[in-house]
């Protein structure tokens, strides 16, 4: 048991209406907010200062419970647009303050109201510096967190619950989290990137180059950048097969970010990105989907020790020895040794030295660990979506 002595707290303190669990058996008393109940999941931790709406909406962290180094979460409430997917896809949040009363003009409503009706489970009053030392000392562990706003909690179920949970290595949560339906972006949802009194806008109908983005879980931002670079997109099913991308017509591929471990998908989405790769149509890859495109060309991926997650990442591009600073959520990597001849590493992670990103030598087809669309984070990698759009047009002729 790593760094145990900050959390032997055994008896629940005089008004504690929420507890973590680890699997360990230690036990972290605080104060419940947003839903009553309990998840488990693995406990992660994000180090961004700003974003906490977009970090609990992306599909990518289905299956994980985060905890936020930053001690002020929800100061700026909940409002309808900094939403990364329609409805939270983290199980649930771990504070060291309670949320106070939102103050910002675009509030529509509290966290933890908006916690609550998304039946989210947070957690304050946590010593977050501790779990989060925990963590790096031991990796992510699974665990439980309990809201009960009677401070009724049955330890025993809850550490049972930790201790059954299977851990996210070899789970596929992808296609539980990817859209059902094919639908094109702008159409029924909205366009481009958010401008204050412009919100996110609609598309005009030129006439774009046409983007197929395959579902795995992904961020609504992502769709907004490529919008932004100049393309129009639809998006498919994670399961979608090569026949019905291709009767799509796309003058490209997108392959998104999502959930779990990629190596679990890789029945159904490894066929199909090799398929897409024999046209040489331009592809481009985010998080999962660098990790897919990875395993598509043989690499293999592996779970990290505790992941990276954050919006102040620096990755050096080693195309002019540039440094990107990046918004990361990953916790499996593309393993470098394990890239075919036909692969090139083009970005590595200056915190750790692993892969962070790849290119094909005999295919248009590139992608990255990190997330150029932000989100929350800085935007220098901006660019990446430029590239991929301009080798549309310039495919179209
Ligand atoms: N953001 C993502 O796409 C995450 C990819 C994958 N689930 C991981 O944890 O590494």
């Amino acid at each position: 048991m790593a760094d145990a002595k900050p959390f032997a707290m055994p008896d629940k303190p005089e008004g504690a209406t929420g507890v973590l669990v680890l699997a360990s058996g230690e036990v972290l008393w605080g104060r419940g907010f947003g839903a009553e109940g309990e998840a488990v999941g693995e406990v992660c931790f994000h180090t961004a200062m700003t974003g906490y709406q977009e970090i609990m909406t992306d599909p990518s962290f289905a299956g994980q419970i985060i905890t936020f180094t930053f001690p002020h979460i929800g100061n700026v409430g909940a409002n309808p647009d900094d939403i990364e997917a329609d409805a939270p896809h983290a199980l649930g949040m771990i504070v060291r303050e309670d949320p106070t009363a939102p103050s910002n003009f675009r509030a529509m409503e509290n966290l933890s109201g908006w916690m609550a009706r998304h039946t989210r489970i947070g957690l304050a009053g946590i010593d977050t510096r501790a779990l989060t030392r925990r963590i790096r000392g031991g990796g992510a562990p699974t665990g439980v967190i309990a809201h009960s706003a009677a401070g009724v909690f049955d330890l025993d179920a809850l550490l049972a619950m930790a201790r059954g949970w299977p851990g996210l290595e070899g789970m596929d949560l992808a296609k539980g989290v990817s859209t059902q339906l094919h639908y094109g972006w702008g159409e029924t949802r909205e366009g481009g990137v958010w401008r204050l009194g412009f919100g996110y806008g609609g598309i005009e109908n030129a006439d774009r180059p046409h983007v197929v983005a395959i579902d795995y879980g992904s961020k609504h931002n992502i769709f907004r950048n490529l919008v932004q670079a100049g393309a129009k997109v639809s998006v498919v099913p994670a399961t979608a097969s090569y026949d019905e991308i291709m009767a799509l017509e796309p003058d490209g591929i997108f392959l998104s970010n999502g959930p779990g471990d990629p190596a679990a998908t890789r029945d159904y989405t490894v066929p199909v990105i090799r398929q897409l790769l024999e046209t040489s149509k331009p592809l481009f890859g985010i998080c999962l989907g660098h990790q897919l495109l990875g395993l598509a060309v043989g690499a293999k991926t592996t779970k990290m020790f505790q992941g990276h997650r954050g919006a102040n990442h620096p990755v050096k591009r080693l195309s002019d020895g540039a440094v990107e600073i990046t918004s990361m959520n990953h916790g499996f990597a593309v393993e470098r040794e394990t890239l075919p001849a036909n692969a090139r590493e083009t970005h590595v992670s200056l915190f750790d030295g692993s892969n962070a990103g790849l290119e094909l030598t005999d295919r248009p087809a590139f992608s990255v660990q990190y997330h150029p669309e932000a989100s929350p984070g800085p935007q220098d990698s901006f660019y990446l979506f430029e590239r991929f759009v301009g080798a549309l047009r310039s495919d179209r002729g």
